[in-house]
């Protein structure tokens, strides 16, 4: 018998939902409830029917999911009799089992619905029904752990004892309990500090503290295996709890020479390695000690996502499996370059001594690359996400004169249209997306680079570009974007320019910006991989967690509405203070400058063009 079922308008089947009978007592009808939920969201998601009776050999169990970071060998240990096969669905927090019969099917859902696994969750148990396909798992998500290792790379399982890993772990640990909301692992340095975000050291600073003495057996046996070629003179000690990661990052080829190594203890965890639009991905073991050289280490980043568990080949079962993850601490080891500083490695996208430059010849491939078709990409998700518009923008626009005609540089969705209802409005951007956005809503836009406004001088009484400046790969082309700008604007005309600064935290307050970066998850989740940005990686990418170490950058935007939460970057120059007036009063005649602050991690100018309206 089963409960019945009608396709709904989008396709998918849709289960009625049924009444729970009254007399059950109050633990069988919260089973039954939620029995009548998963029969509604599994027919949903995987248009899979379930059962009142056994009919196949087929269960679901809910609570046991890949969500929850439960493997496939503990579920099947757990489990008794033994499954025969288990199928996991990342995200999900329920699985598939295959019993060996209807009889072992019937006594497995009779000891385990409703009952309560590793007190942490309840398990609800149902019968799949006859004939059902069950849907496979999702083996993209193996593809990184099937291209194999970088060149280079080498992994020495076991490389220190149990008991050496207790003892360095004993030494090492940082106790951050008292600190309610870190967010970022935790770091030591050990002979100079290796400056994240530049991922450099300054070798005229050395640290009073060099490797402890309780880190020496372990580098001895470095040496020893020929795993490490000379001794390092830095140490880095990475404290990750569950949930933390490292953004991908090339660790600066100048200042080090031989290998990077870092130790893994505590936990498992994956690390990316990534290059052009290739992830490879390799579990380190706690106890491992993984070396970086060659390709590895110079024509490839590395990285930790930050996940509470990894999926990763299941070896013996197939298919895929939860890694979970705990505590882990990690040692990395490098050894300063003496003499020449300097690189002639053949990796150069990722090379400081040979890296590329952003110039005037290839700035306009790079906005096009990185600007105009990321937000063409993500228009949908960006639209989602800006609504509201910034209050001193209201303001300005609001208080513009009845019959104004107000130009909107990288107008966006169109969120500052429609505040002043005696204007006249225009808005120009590059994303036909976006643009479609304000046609819907009526607004008048032009599809325009701002280099180059297909508007006539002395047109518009004001103008206004909320964070779009920033986005203009050179000083060059800035200084182009404000004179086109003031080549606009009516004598007397009114302007109004916000950009970020590339300090976010000049207010008490947190920037929204970086609130909104911080209540992301991940930079680099399941499945995602680097978009295009192979040709640009001698720009940084933007840590949310770390201040911004130089103006111009990747920053991530992680797309949600996306099914695997794919990864998109954006190039940004963030101003320094005083950055944005310069620019403005560099020019001739030079606008007057009626106001300049900082809000919410941008830096803000209104101006006034000069001359006589
Ligand atoms: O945690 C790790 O294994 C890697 C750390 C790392 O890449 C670094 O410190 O540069
Ligand atoms: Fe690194």
């Amino acid at each position: 018998m089963s409960s019945s079922s009608s396709i709904g308008e989008d396709g998918s089947k849709n289960v009625e939902k049924k009444a729970v009978p009254r007399s059950l007592g109050k633990a069988e009808r919260k089973n039954a409830r939620k029995v009548s939920k998963m029969k509604q969201v599994v027919s949903k998601q995987v248009g899979v029917q379930m059962s009142d009776e056994p009919c196949s050999e087929w269960l679901i169990v809910w609570g046991f999911g890949a969500s929850t970071g439960t493997t496939k060998n503990d579920i099947l240990d757990y489990l008794k009799p033994r499954p025969v096969a288990v199928r996991l669905f990342v995200d999900q927090a329920y699985v598939f089992v295959r019993c060996s019969s209807l009889e072992d099917a019937a006594l497995l859902k009779s000891k385990y619905h409703g009952r309560e696994y590793d007190e942490r969750q309840t398990l609800y148990v149902g019968f799949v029904e006859k004939y059902e396909v069950i849907p496979e798992e999702d083996i993209r998500y193996l593809a990184p752990f099937n291209v194999g290792l970088p060149e280079g790379l080498s992994l020495y399982p076991e490389f220190v004892t149990p008991e050496e890993e207790d003892c360095l772990i004993k030494n090492l640990f940082v106790d951050t309990s008292a600190v309610s909301s870190l967010r970022k692992r935790t770091v030591q340095h050990f002979g100079y500090e290796f400056r994240y975000g530049t991922n450099d050291v300054d070798p005229r600073s050395p640290l009073p503290n060099k490797i402890p003495d309780y880190v020496l057996p372990t580098v001895s046996k470095m040496i020893s295996t020929g795993a490490a070629p000379a001794e390092p003179d830095q140490l880095t000690v990475n404290q990750y709890m569950p949930g933390q990661g490292i953004p991908p990052h090339c660790d600066t080829h100048s200042c080090f020479e031989g290998p990077i190594i870092s130790l893994s203890l505590g936990s498992d965890t994956v690390m990316d390695f990534r290059q052009a639009n290739s992830v490879s991905s390799v579990i380190l073991p706690a106890r491992s000690l993984l070396v970086m050289d060659g390709a590895s280490r110079y024509g490839w980043t590395h990285g930790i996502t930050p996940r509470k568990w990894d999926v990763v080949p299941d070896k013996h079962n197939g298919g895929i499996t939860m890694l979970g993850r705990a505590l882990r601490i990690s040692l990395t080891f490098r050894r300063l370059k003496r003499g020449k500083v300097g690189c002639h490695c053949d990796f150069p996208n990722l090379c400081d001594t040979q890296k590329g430059k952003i110039t005037d010849d290839n700035a306009s491939v790079l906005e096009n690359d990185l600007v105009h078709k990321v937000y063409e990409n993500i228009a949908a998700h960006f639209t989602e996400t800006r609504h509201k518009p910034w209050p001193k923008v209201r303001e300005f626009v609001e208080n513009l004169k009845p019959g104004d005609r107000m130009l909107d540089v990288g107008c966006a969705n169109g969120k500052y249209f429609r505040i002043n209802n005696d204007i006249l409005e225009v808005g120009m951007d590059m994303s036909t997306g976006l643009l479609e956005k304000c046609l819907e809503k009526g607004n008048e836009v032009v599809r325009a680079n701002a280099l180059s406004l297909p508007f006539k001088d002395d047109h518009f009484e004001s103008v206004i570009s909320i964070a779009v400046l920033h986005h203009i790969a050179t000083k060059e082309r800035r200084q182009r974007f404000i004179e086109e700008i003031m080549r606009v604007l009516t004598p007397g005309g009114l302007g109004l320019i916000y950009v970020w600064a590339k300090d976010q935290n000049l207010e008490k307050t947190q920037s929204t910006w970086s609130e909104r970066q911080q209540e992301r998850n991940f930079y680099n989740p399941p499945g995602s991989c680097v978009d295009q940005v192979s040709d640009y990686l001698f720009l940084p990418i933007h840590d949310r967690d770390e201040e911004f170490p130089q103006n111009d950058m990747l920053v991530p935007w992680v797309n949600h509405q996306e099914k695997q939460n794919t990864v998109h970057h954006r190039y940004y120059h963030v101003f320094n203070k005083g950055e944005l007036e310069e620019l403005i009063t560099d020019l001739e005649p030079a606008p007057k400058i009626l106001d300049s602050y900082y809000e919410q991690g941008n830096w803000v100018v209104k101006f006034q063009k000069q001359g006589n309206s």
